[in-house]
């Protein structure tokens, strides 16, 4: 790179720089202003339209100057709200503008023009685009490696360009630090840079050094379900991240965040990724775990043990189902007894038998909802409960009305009558309406012969019966999508009927003890069943972790493994082997191998389970050391003890395996746990065993 290109990106950045803090000091100084006015607008404009309702007309002067007020101050509003995005925009801009620059050549310019990509886009003018938003359509030439000519799709459109520079910069505010250009990137310099640098724990986001096989899936707009199955580290949920920030951008005219939905594996992991979308600048999603996705479809008081589902089969069953009267409850209110089973089964019975069992609930729903309201109305014209009403205390007429009322003529009374009654009886309309009437237990303990309850069976009946079905959710990110079983998968195709779905997984990190664990050509084969195309796409590079840790959980994948993987930072510590004869030794051994950690960093003691973090903690005694849980915060550095179950999907500087000869990482799915235990480490990684254990890659 010659010193005069540095000189004149340097003097590029500076008038960035310098533009991205003129305008931060301009709209900071009219977000003052606009505050100042719109306060002294308040204060004028009260004063001016004092109240005044003497007369209709003045009733409607008054009406008009309230409503001018509120326009002026709804702008006043919206304008502060504007220039406090564009405030917050810049804030992100200062620690780096932008991070790379892509010049293309368009067939009718004789000139070829640059574009600089940052995480979002400036312009200080409509015609100057200063940063592109590395979502646009021209950053995607950057992010496919492409030279010469080539097209990008804008609006629908194929636009022809040559591309003849793609440069990347490493820069902190307005100083430029190095600058790689790069034809088709074989290594990443600036990806290479970036990995090594010292990360703090919390999960960053990739926008600047986001890679070809990677931006295929952020972008991916085709695929009603798209499967990445990526080795481990391999960037799935930073893909899931920024592919979100993607569609929030691509589809900002009609996309909202609440219309996606992100499944985690548990919450120690929604802490560690909470701060990647709003570093982008964007709304986090919807984001639960399936077990939290569940309670929203049960009833959470009930004791729900059983382990085994029957998705499947009440799939199956629940359209042929006959309903009998014990499938019905009683309705009371206060102990009267409102709605009898053997009426509800009366009614039933008198909707159309053509229909489906769904269309029959939801008919005998409206049937029982209108029979409440014809008695509601005709109640509220009777005498008894007209008197009722004029017996309320005020503080009763307060909680019915939300104020005291004087009701004056008889169509008055009649009306406070009826929404005292609503008031009364709302809990039974939400009875009718949320279809509690349905006696689930006898429905589903029926058809699965079992009595302990599964919260899956019961969530799938309650979605199917009483139609909860929701058809407005975009997407579904689904994270460690190996670790679903098929009925939790078909359960989410039902609920989520219009959605598209990003699955990302691995099947070596298939870690639950089940007898068959879901393979990916199960998963292609349940969406295929529901007439959703999937693409797959495989993930084989190594970012995560060092080359020699690579190298070691990989060889507990399958053998073929090794030769498909790439890895980034390929140099690196080997992992340390430590073998000791019972307990304590390996207390002992493990107390010294954290000596060796720098409490600046992020460490982690895996354990097979809680219990055996615990017996960890208490033995090392050490208040640097924490045990955390799933409702625990990921802390910034230090160490923390957790079982393997938590400490998947997070990644830590170090990571000692607390003792690999257990029974829980024996047979398949012990070397998948060996795979994932180990993956977690990006820079050391310590192995304890009591006896002998011996390592399928001869590391040392
Ligand atoms: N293109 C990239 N540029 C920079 N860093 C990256 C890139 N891709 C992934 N990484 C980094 O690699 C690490 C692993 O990424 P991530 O956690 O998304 O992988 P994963 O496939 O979900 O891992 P696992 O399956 O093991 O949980 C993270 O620190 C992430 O920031």
């Amino acid at each position: 790179m010659s010193d005069k290109t540095f000189q004149a990106e340097q003097n590029h950045l500076q008038e960035v720089y310098d533009t991205l803090q003129s305008t931060f000091e301009l709209i900071d100084k009219s977000l003052k202003e606009n505050a100042k006015t719109a306060r002294e607008f308040k204060q004028d404009s009260g004063k001016r339209t004092a109240l005044n309702f003497d007369s209709y007309a003045d009733n409607l002067d008054t009406f008009a100057a309230m409503e001018t007020m509120n326009k002026q101050i709804d702008y006043y509003n919206l304008k502060q709200e504007q220039m406090e995005t564009t405030k917050n925009k810049i804030t992100r801009f200062l620690p780096a503008p932008y991070f790379a620059r892509i010049d293309l050549k368009y067939p009718d310019e004789s000139q070829e023009i640059p574009f600089y990509i940052g995480s979002a886009g400036f312009s200080p003018t409509p015609e100057d685009p200063m940063i592109l938003d590395w979502r646009s359509p021209i950053a995607d030439l950057y992010y496919n490696n492409k030279m010469g000519q080539t097209s990008y799709l804008a609006n629908n459109r194929d636009v022809e360009v040559s591309v003849d520079t793609r440069r990347q910069f490493l820069l902190h505010q307005n100083k430029l630090d190095d600058i790689f250009d790069s034809d088709v990137a074989i290594q990443d310099p600036l990806l290479v840079k970036t990995l090594q640098e010292n990360k703090s724990n919390q999960m960053g986001s990739i926008t600047a050094t986001i890679q070809s096989e990677q931006n295929v899936i952020i972008r991916d707009t085709d695929s009603q379900a798209l499967l990445v199955n990526g080795i481990a580290g391999s960037g799935k949920t930073s893909v899931v991240l920024q592919r979100i920030a993607y569609l929030l951008y691509r589809y900002r005219e009609n996309l909202v965040a609440d219309d996606v939905l992100l499944l985690t594996p548990n919450c120690l992991f929604t802490t560690y990724i909470n701060r990647v979308l709003p570093s982008l600048g964007e709304e986090s999603p919807r984001q639960m775990t399936f077990q939290q996705l569940l309670d929203q479809f049960v009833d959470t008081k009930t004791e729900f043990e059983g382990n085994r589902s029957h998705v499947e089969l009440l799939s199956q069953e629940l359209p042929k189902l006959e309903l009998d009267t014990n499938n019905f409850r009683n309705i009371k209110l206060n102990g009267k007894l409102l709605f009898g089973k053997t009426t509800i089964k009366k009614y039933f019975d008198q909707t159309p038998k053509t229909l489906t069992l769904k269309k029959r609930l939801t008919a005998l729903t409206s049937t029982l909802i209108s029979i409440l309201e014809n008695t509601i109305q005709r109640d509220s014209l009777s005498d008894e409960k007209q008197a009722e009403l004029s017996e309320l205390t005020e503080s009763q007429q307060e909680k019915i009305f939300g104020k005291t009322i004087t009701p004056s003529s008889d169509k008055q009374v009649q009306q406070a009558t009826k929404l005292m009654l609503q008031w009364q009886f709302r809990k039974v309309s939400k009875v009718l309406s949320n279809m509690s009437w349905l006696n689930l237990p006898t429905i589903v303990d029926n058809l699965t012969k079992t009595n302990t309850k599964n919260k899956l069976d019961y969530a799938y009946a309650n979605l199917y019966l009483k139609n909860l079905t929701n058809k407005s959710l975009r997407f579904v990110m689904i994270d460690e999508i190996q670790d679903y079983s098929l009925d939790q998968i078909k359960f989410l195709i039902s609920a989520y009927p219009k959605a598209s779905w990003t699955l990302v997984g691995d099947e070596f990190q298939s870690i639950q003890d089940s007898k068959t664990p879901l393979t990916f050509d199960q998963l292609k084969k349940v969406f295929e069943a529901h007439s959703i195309k999937v693409k797959q796409r495989d993930l084989v590079t190594s970012y995560r972790s060092s080359g020699p840790i690579t190298k070691t959980f990989v060889s507990y994948g399958s053998p073929e493994l090794i030769n498909k993987v790439k890895i980034i930072q390929t140099n690196g510590e080997n992992p340390q082997l430590f073998q000791s004869s019972d307990e304590d030794e390996l207390f002992e051994n493990i107390k010294s191998q954290i000596e060796q950690f720098s409490l600046n960093k992020l460490s982690a003691i895996i354990t097979s389970e809680t219990k055996e973090s615990q017996n960890i903690v208490k033995y090392l005694d050490n208040p640097n050391i924490m045990v955390a849980s799933d409702r625990s915060n990921l802390p910034e550095k230090g160490i923390v003890v957790l079982p393997l179950t938590l400490a998947k999907g997070l990644e830590f500087d170090n990571v000692i395996i607390a003792n690999v000869n257990n029974s829980y990482y024996t047979g398949k799915v012990g070397s998948n746990r060996l795979y994932t235990a180990f993956s977690r480490a990006s820079k050391k990684l310590f192995i304890n065993s009591i006896d002998k254990f011996k390592p399928n890659y001869n590391f040392n």
